[in-house]
């Protein structure tokens, strides 16, 4: 078993029949909406959304129920992944591009497990680009006003083109090489016009599921 998958099962035993599921992005929370989808098929009874059109379907082939987010409610738990975990539970999120329905999902959870292979563990945030999520309008301008805040800032692109979110907006993917206050940058982030989301994600996390190469796992409470 890799190591996503590892520290995926691990978060999976927290839920509970009857529960609310937010169901994560990615190739860690992939695992995550597998055990769940195996978990169903022996009789689980969720209810569950997804942070992803990828998700979506997945779960849907899996025959996880999804349910319609006006709908459902206050969600109970939310599995997802996460690009680089701080030891104070500080995330990046959105090397997938889903940062913006992610923080929306996961902000309307009461629980939070992030899950993840130790080599997203760091002492200090930033050597994983921070995506920010923009609208295309006018947005090289936004694209001017990211830099300012002392990132190397790139469109992110997909086959040859400007990746699309979910939400049909652009990535731009800011290099800060080391991110020393989260909580400032989020702040000044989210002052620019133009910017719908960024990928920080602060006093969010609840627990972090850590799956390490030694066997270990290491749980992070918050
Ligand atoms: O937008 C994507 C999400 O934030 C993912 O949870 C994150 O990028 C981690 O993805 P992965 O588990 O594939 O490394």
């Amino acid at each position: 078993m890799n190591l996503k998958q590892k520290a995926a099962e691990k978060a999976v035993e927290a839920i509970q029949d009857g529960m609310k599921v937010g169901l994560g992005t990615g190739s860690t929370a992939y695992w995550a909406i597998q055990k769940i989808g195996e978990r169903v098929a022996q009789g689980l009874h969720i209810q569950a959304v997804a942070t992803s059109q990828a998700s979506e379907d997945l779960a849907r082939e899996l025959g996880i129920p999804i349910i319609p987010f006006d709908q459902i409610g206050r969600l109970d738990v939310t599995i997802d992944g996460a690009d680089e975990v701080n030891e104070q539970l500080v995330l990046v999120k959105g090397g997938g591009g889903a940062l913006l329905r992610e923080k929306i999902v996961e902000s309307n959870s009461d629980r939070l497990i992030i899950i993840v292979d130790e080599s997203k563990d760091v002492k200090v945030l930033g050597t994983f680009p921070l995506p920010v999520e923009v609208v295309p309008f006018a947005s090289e301008w936004t694209l001017e006003a990211l830099r300012q805040t002392g990132c190397q800032a790139e469109w992110r692109i997909q086959d040859g083109e400007r990746y699309l979110t979910d939400n049909g907006n652009y990535i731009a993917d800011c290099r800060y090489g080391t991110i020393e206050n989260p909580q400032e940058l989020e702040i000044r982030l989210n002052q620019i016009p133009g910017v719908v989301e960024n990928g920080l994600f602060i006093n969010m996390a609840d627990q972090v599921i850590i799956a390490r190469a030694n066997g270990q796992i290491d749980i992070r409470n918050k």
